[in-house]
Formats: C-alpha cells, sequence, structure tokens
C-alpha cells in the first residue's frame, strides 16, 4: 500500500481529477485483474486501447486511472490522472510503489538478436557460485536465489519486473542479471529500473514484424545505452558490425570484446569441439564445457561484466570453466548406441540457425547433417524462406516443420519457408507439419555418425496451436525415438 501522492512524485503529469491524498493498494495493466483500490494504467497496444476497459475496472473497484486521454463520464470517487505517455510512467510509478529495489541491487542488462539467455544464465550461476544470492529473469525462467518463477516474457511488463526486484531484494540478492528485449525497450518495460551494467551480444535479423525496418530494430537496442548512468558500465562485442554504434551516446563506462581485434576482453579460440571450447581470454589458457564460436563470444561478455563487477578474473575463469550454458542451448544426445548425435537448440532467426549448422560442420568427420526447423507463426515472416536457405545451405537434409503455429495454417508457413529454395535445395527439403512425425522421420533417416539438428524450440514444452499452448518438448521425442528405434 502507498500514498499516491508520492507515487505521482517523479511522474511528470498533465491534469490530475480527484483527490491524490488516498492509498493505492496495487498497480496493474490488464483490467482483467483489476481490485478494490487498485491503479489501473489504460495503455494504448498493439491489439486494443486500455483506454476502452476504464468502465469496467472502475466497476471493480479501481480507483486511479492512468490515462492519455480522460474520459467523458468521470465518476467522484476516482482520481484520474492524465500523462503524455501511460507506457513510459508505468515503470518509474511501480520502482516507487516497490521502494525503488533495483537501487539496493547491481542489476545487468543483456541485450542482442541472439545469446541473452545464455548470458544471462551464464552470470546468473557463476555469481551464484562465487558465493552470491542473485536474480534473473529470462526467457526460460526467472530466478529469485535459489527459487524458480514461471516465465512469460524475457523481459515482463514494468510492473511484473519491479514486483520481481522487490521480491529479490527482500530475499537478500545483491545481484539481478536480465535479458533485455527490443519489444521491452520499446514499450518501456525497462523503465525506472537503475542498471548498473549493460551488454550488447548482435544484432541480426529478426522481429522485423514488430519493427518494421532493421534499422529501426538497431535505433530501439541503442536506446538501451542511451539510458544507461555514467556509474554503469557498458560492455560491448565489436566484431559485430553495430557493436560501436551501440554505445555511441552512452554516459555509461565503455568497454568491449572480440575475437577478431585487440579490445579490453581479448579472446582466442585454439579448440573448438563438442568437448567444448578451449580458449585464450586476456592472456590465459582456459578450457570450457560450452562449445561453437557464438558461446566464445558469450563467455567473454560474461568475464568482462564479472570482471567490472568486480570478481576476480581468476576466480571468474576458473568457476565458468566448469559451467554449462542454459536449457535447450546447443544439448547434445547420443542415442542409446551412440550411433547418433541429437542436439536440441533454440535458434530461431536465420544467423543463430547459421552458427549454429557452422559449428556442427566444423566437428567435421563424414557426418550427415539432418536439420528438422520451423518458424514461428503471427512472428516475422521476412526471416521464414531464409531460415529454410540456411537450413538448405548448410545440411544434408532438411526437414520443414511447425514451431508454433499460433493463429497461422502451418501449410502457409512452409509454402513461405519454401518459396524461395532454389531447385536443388528443394531436393533436400522433406515437409512433415506435425512436429513429432518429423523428429521420427528424422531419426529414421539418420545413419551411423549422423548428426539430427532439431532448432527453434531449445527450452519449450509447448506446441502453441490457435491460441492453445499443447505439451511439446523436442528432447521428450527425440529421446523417446532414439529408444525405439534402437531398442
Ligand atoms: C507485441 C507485444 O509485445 N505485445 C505485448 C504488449 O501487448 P499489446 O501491446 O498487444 O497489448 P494489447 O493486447 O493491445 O492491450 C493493450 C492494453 O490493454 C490491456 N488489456 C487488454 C485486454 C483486456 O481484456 N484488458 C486489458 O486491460 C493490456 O493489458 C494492455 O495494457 O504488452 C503486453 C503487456 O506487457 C504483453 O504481454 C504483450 O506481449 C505479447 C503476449 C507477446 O507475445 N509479446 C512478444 C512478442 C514479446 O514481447 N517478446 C519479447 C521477446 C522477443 C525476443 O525474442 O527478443 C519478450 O520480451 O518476451
Ligand atoms: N552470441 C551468439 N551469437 C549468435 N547466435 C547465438 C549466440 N548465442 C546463442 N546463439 C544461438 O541463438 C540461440 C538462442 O540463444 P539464446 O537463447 O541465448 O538467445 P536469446 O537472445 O535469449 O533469444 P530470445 O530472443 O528468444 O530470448 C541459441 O540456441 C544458439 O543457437
Ligand atoms: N522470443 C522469441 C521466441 C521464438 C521461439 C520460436 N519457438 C517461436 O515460437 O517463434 C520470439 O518471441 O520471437
Ligand atoms: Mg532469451
Amino acid at each position: 500500500m502507498k500514498a499516491l501522492q508520492e507515487l505521482l512524485g517523479n511522474i511528470k503529469t498533465l491534469q490530475i481529477i480527484g483527490n491524490n491524498d488516498m492509498e493505492v493498494h496495487g498497480l496493474i495493466i490488464d483490467s482483467r485483474k483489476a481490485a478494490n483500490g487498485f491503479l489501473f494504467f489504460a495503455q494504448k497496444g498493439t491489439q486494443t486501447d486500455g483506454h476502452t476497459f476504464i468502465p469496467q475496472v472502475i466497476e471493480a473497484g479501481v480507483k486511479v486511472i492512468i490515462c492519455e486521454v480522460l474520459p467523458q463520464e468521470q465518476k467522484a470517487d476516482v482520481t484520474y490522472v492524465k500523462v503524455e505517455n501511460v507506457a513510459a510512467t508505468i515503470g518509474p510509478l511501480a520502482a516507487a510503489y516497490f521502494d525503488y529495489p533495483s537501487e539496493d541491487m547491481k542489476v545487468v542488462g543483456v541485450t542482442g538478436t541472439n545469446g541473452k539467455t545464455t548470458v544471462a544464465t551464464l552470470l546468473y550461476k557463476l555469481f551464484q557460485q562465487l558465493g552470491h544470492v542473485c536474480g534473473l529473469i529470462s526467457t526460460v525462467q526467472n530466478h529469485i536465489g535459489d527459487t524458480i518463477v514461471a516465465s512469460t516474457h524475457t523481459t515482463p511488463d514494468a510492473i511484473s519486473i519491479q514486483s520481481l526486484f522487490r521480491q529479490m531484494a527482500d530475499a537478500g540478492c545483491s545481484h539481478v542479471f536480465m535479458e533485455v528485449s527490443s519489444h521491452a525497450i520499446h514499450q518501456h518495460r525497462i523503465g525506472g529500473i537503475d542498471f548498473d551494467g549493460g551488454i550488447f551480444t548482435n544484432i541480426t535479423h529478426d522481429h522485423l514484424d514488430y519493427h518494421a525496418t532493421f534499422d529501426e530494430y538497431i535505433r530501439v537496442k541503442k536506446m538501451f545505452f542511451d539510458g544507461l548512468h555514467k556509474h554503469a558500465f557498458a560492455i560491448t562485442n565489436v566484431d559485430d558490425k553495430r557493436g560501436l554504434v551501440m554505445l555511441q551516446n552512452t554516459a555509461a563506462v565503455r568497454k568491449t570484446y572480440s575475437l577478431r581485434v585487440p579490445a579490453d576482453y581479448k579472446g582466442k579460440v585454439l579448440e573448438n569441439d563438442l568437448d567444448g571450447l578451449q580458449m585464450n581470454i586476456n592472456k590465459v589458457d582456459v578450457h570450457f564445457r560450452l562449445s561453437g564460436l557464438f558461446n566464445a563470444y558469450n563467455l567473454l561478455a560474461v568475464y568482462g561484466a564479472a570482471t567490472m563487477l568486480g570478481e576476480d578474473s581468476m576466480d571468474v575463469l576458473a568457476k565458468l570453466s566448469d559451467m554449462r550454458g542454459a536449457a535447450g542451448r546447443f544439448d547434445t544426445y547420443r542415442s542409446p548406441n551412440e550411433r547418433v548425435l541429437g542436439i536440441i537448440d533454440y535458434a530461431h532467426t536465420p544467423d543463430a540457425l547459421l552458427n549454429v549448422l557452422a559449428t556442427i560442420k566444423q566437428f567435421g568427420g563424414e557426418r550427415q547433417i539432418i536439420t528438422v526447423v520451423g518458424c514461428g507463426g503471427d512472428r516475422d515472416k521476412t526471416k521464414r524462406p531464409i531460415m529454410a536457405e540456411v537450413a538448405c545451405e548448410h545440411s544434408n537434409k532438411v526437414i520443414l516443420t511447425s514451431d508454433n503455429p499460433r493463429s497461422e495454417d502451418p501449410e502457409v508457413i512452409l509454402n513461405e519457408m519454401e518459396s524461395g529454395l532454389s531447385f536443388a535445395h528443394k531436393r533436400k527439403v522433406i515437409r512433415i507439419s506435425d512436429r513429432r512425425e518429423a523428429i521420427k522421420t528424422a531419426c529414421s533417416l539418420a545413419q551411423e555418425d549422423d548428426v539430427i539438428l532439431v532448432a527453434g524450440k531449445g527450452h519449450e514444452t509447448y506446441q502453441e496451436i490457435k491460441g492453445v499452448k499443447h505439451h511439446f518438448d523436442d528432447k521428450e521425442v527425440l529421446l523417446e525415438t532414439f529408444a525405439l528405434l534402437e531398442k
């Protein structure tokens, strides 16, 4: 409970109608969660306008409305606060409601197209092992110390973030590692957070359904760094073409990492195979259990952030050396008789798919690669033909299948994936929209020593079809089929 006056203290208001000397019992952005004494943010969204729910929430007992347009009809016992941008007020107001929890912890945000979950999760695990109690906000799950809280988004809405932060601070967390998605930056979900550091992984094709152009996607990502304070650090991957651009206007202390050019955190890959990476980082040789060049970048980002947070570099490398990555990221499984290698990976962008396939190819031998891949429904359609092209270019056989078709017809998604393929590539393709059948077929086709890559769903345990999430787990299906075929 908090006094409304206090909550409005750091908000720029245009007009207040009604009494601002009252207690607020809770904050909501969703009318369906309305309760007595609550404050409702009426925000315009991509599907609907929160303003239309104002009468409903008042009926349910809401006493404060934050809005951009004042309703014509106003109730005497309700306070209406008009602001210029509702979405931008949610974070700061929620931070005040929960007593500014991020100020009591070191908060580091990770942004970029790929690698956010991996970097944030490695940082969380590393700092827990170094003896700190930590929080994690990620696509796979959120953590309050050792307690797991189910995740709904890569970066939740601003009220959920501040509420999670409060629980983390109360549980004694000293550090929080969180993913910062481009949707979250654009929708002000990270407003009101006192960041101590920011990390940029990379930027490649994704989310053009939402951001419309690649330039706009870059601009939005950069806004995160533009917003950092001068007491924070900003670490960037200078091997990415946009790495330096990201930090162009930041007030934060700038640091760089690279595998190619001189940088604050300089890495060199000495060996890269299924057992892991042998690297030299700032002149120290270390072996890691994570494989793939992309993980060499993730490890450098983690190393940089950990040292910027004051940890001893040798302790950091020693602990990182033994660590596994996040669930569903390059998880390898051998069939019972070791005939075939299965890899479950969350690659759902052209670049991620390319990196994973390049990594598998690099492990060499005469291995045939069979890739099972789909593209999400109601998401960026332009990546569909590119992902199919990448899969065909770098695999011997490709099974195109469904990956959360959502409201779309799976066959239409497959048509779009197939649309740009050359005749030679089409000959490598089999279309099986049922993902279970697709994985089974890949397993039946696999010969001794072949590799099956099942891409796109990683840790996900559902297939979302027409608004319903049906249980589906790539790992479960892969292991079941392996067991059946090699009984
Ligand atoms: C496209 C997008 O980002 N949508 C997010 C956005 O919803 P929206 O703008 O469409 O909202 P809307 O449905 O138009 O509703 C407008 C307002 O009315 C409210 N409302 C709506 C209906 C109702 O009955 N009552 C009510 O009060 C809503 O709570 C909202 O405040 O704001 C909502 C509240 O924060 C989010 O839950 C929702 O995430 C949807 C479910 C989603 O799928 N988002 C994905 C694309 C996303 O955010 N992904 C990124 C990761 C991307 C990456 O891989 O990098 C993420 O951070 O998870
Ligand atoms: N640094 C990297 N560069 C390129 N690809 C990567 C990198 N790290 C991981 N990947 C690939 O991208 C996939 C997703 O990785 P991860 O979950 O860490 O990314 P993310 O940014 O959190 O994704 P999301 O946007 O869905 O939250 C991995 O399964 C792997 O295929
Ligand atoms: N965070 C990503 C997840 C994509 C995962 C893939 N399985 C899909 O459903 O498209 C997004 O919202 O685009
Ligand atoms: Mg993620």
